[in-house]
């Protein structure tokens, strides 16, 4: 059959339309296929902050039109993870949506973003309810071994659930190109895996790390922090620019490398301990990773010309005595919260990670 693309004009779309139901989204992805217009796909959780912002203004860049979703998909949350009470703020994402369609219409230069998607657990999952336990059945897709290191060694099912509703979301978005960020590095590595191996007709680009003004890299999770935990949080960035000095001094060797950072992070973690209940805000390294930019794996040492791929992770402890008129952030610092990072390692001659 020829499509008679003659006929149907792009629509000058101004806004964006809010969309629950896959048919209803794949009519308006229809149309943008006959209307001859590319899709850019930004997959989020919602809680937007600048870091998904900036994804979206990089997929208005690169195609004619842009489709976000906000979806708490919960089989990527182990069944003691943070599902509940993760931030779900859809009257704040809505105002920062509108000011982004706003600016995109300001912009001539840009494209248009015409779709919210905000599918129920119903209908992403039809057939039987999510779950989050290990040995869980349901239609799951798998990508081992990457899946099962670094943030899956902590998480266990955390990049089964990724992959798994990224591919329900590919099929129902069927983007030309689809964006993530670089915060979530090992999630781009398997995405970029499962698009190759399941031959996804899919562009995957990936964004740079959105950071605060003092370098803490934005997650919708850093509202859990408070005032205490927000300050100690940067230690991980702090643990990789020892990471950096080392490795523009000379140092290749993975056990150099990574006792710049252990060291570090052990020495903040002593001062946080000698400090009282009511003043410390006291953390634990999960892990510092080391690893090839091509194929995250790790490495013993690191090339000059190559670099490495620097990432971590730690767990902010709950506070022990919040004070009178602390602000400690939602939940009233009672919950962990797990941060990660990463930045390219290279020598600074060569293109720059993050150096703040
Ligand atoms: N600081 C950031 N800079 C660039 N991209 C980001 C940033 N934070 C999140 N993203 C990207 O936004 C997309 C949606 O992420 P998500 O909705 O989980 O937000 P998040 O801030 O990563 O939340 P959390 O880390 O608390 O789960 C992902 O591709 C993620 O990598
Ligand atoms: C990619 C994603 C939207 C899948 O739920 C999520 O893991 C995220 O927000 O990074
Ligand atoms: N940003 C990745 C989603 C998660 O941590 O669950």
């Amino acid at each position: 059959m020829r499509l008679r693309l003659s006929i149907i004009k792009p629509r000058k779309l101004t806004g964006f339309e809010r969309v629950i139901s896959i048919p209803s989204l794949r009519q308006k992805r229809r149309r943008a296929l006959l209307a001859g217009n590319t899709v850019g796909f930004v997959p989020t959780m919602g809680a937007l902050h600048q870091g998904h912002l900036a994804l979206i203004r990089q997929a208005a860049r690169e195609n004619d039109q842009v489709f976000v979703s906000i979806y708490v998909n919960p089989t990527q949350f182990g069944v003691n993870e943070d599902l509940s009470s993760y931030p779900r703020t859809w009257d704040a994402d809505k105002v920062k949506l509108a000011a982004l369609a706003k600016e995109f219409k300001n912009d001539s230069l840009v494209g248009h973003m015409s779709v919210i998607f905000m599918p129920s657990t119903k209908e992403m999952y039809p057939c039987s309810p999510p779950t989050s336990e290990v040995d869980g059945q349901g239609s799951f897709v798998t990508i081992t071994p990457l899946s099962s290191r670094l943030e899956g060694a902590s998480r266990p099912v955390f990049f089964r659930g990724v992959a798994t509703v990224c591919m329900k979301l590919l099929n129902i978005v069927q983007p030309e190109r689809v964006y993530f960020g670089q915060k979530d590095i090992q999630q781009t590595f398997v995405v970029k895996r499962m698009v190759q191996d399941f031959h996804l007709n899919t562009e995957v680009r990936v964004g740079s790390t959105i950071r605060e003004p003092d370098g803490l890299a934005m997650s919708s999770r850093n509202v859990y922090l408070g005032e205490r935990r927000r300050k100690v949080a940067l230690v991980l960035l702090a643990s990789f620019k020892e990471v950096q000095k080392v490795f523009a001094r000379g140092a290749r060797k993975r056990r150099f490398l990574y006792n710049a950072a252990i060291d570090k992070l052990s020495v903040m973690k002593k001062q946080q301990y000698a400090l009282p209940r009511e003043k410390r805000a006291r953390f634990e390294i999960d892990y510092i990773s080391i690893a090839d930019p091509d194929t995250l794996d790790e490495l013993e040492e690191v090339d000059s010309e190559r670099g490495a791929i620097l990432s971590g992770a730690i767990k902010m402890l709950p506070l022990e005595e919040p004070h009178e008129g602390e602000e400690t952030g939602l939940g009233g610092g009672t919950s962990t919260v797990r941060l990660i990072d990463n930045i390219r390692l290279e020598l600074l001659s060569a293109k720059v990670g993050y150096i703040p």
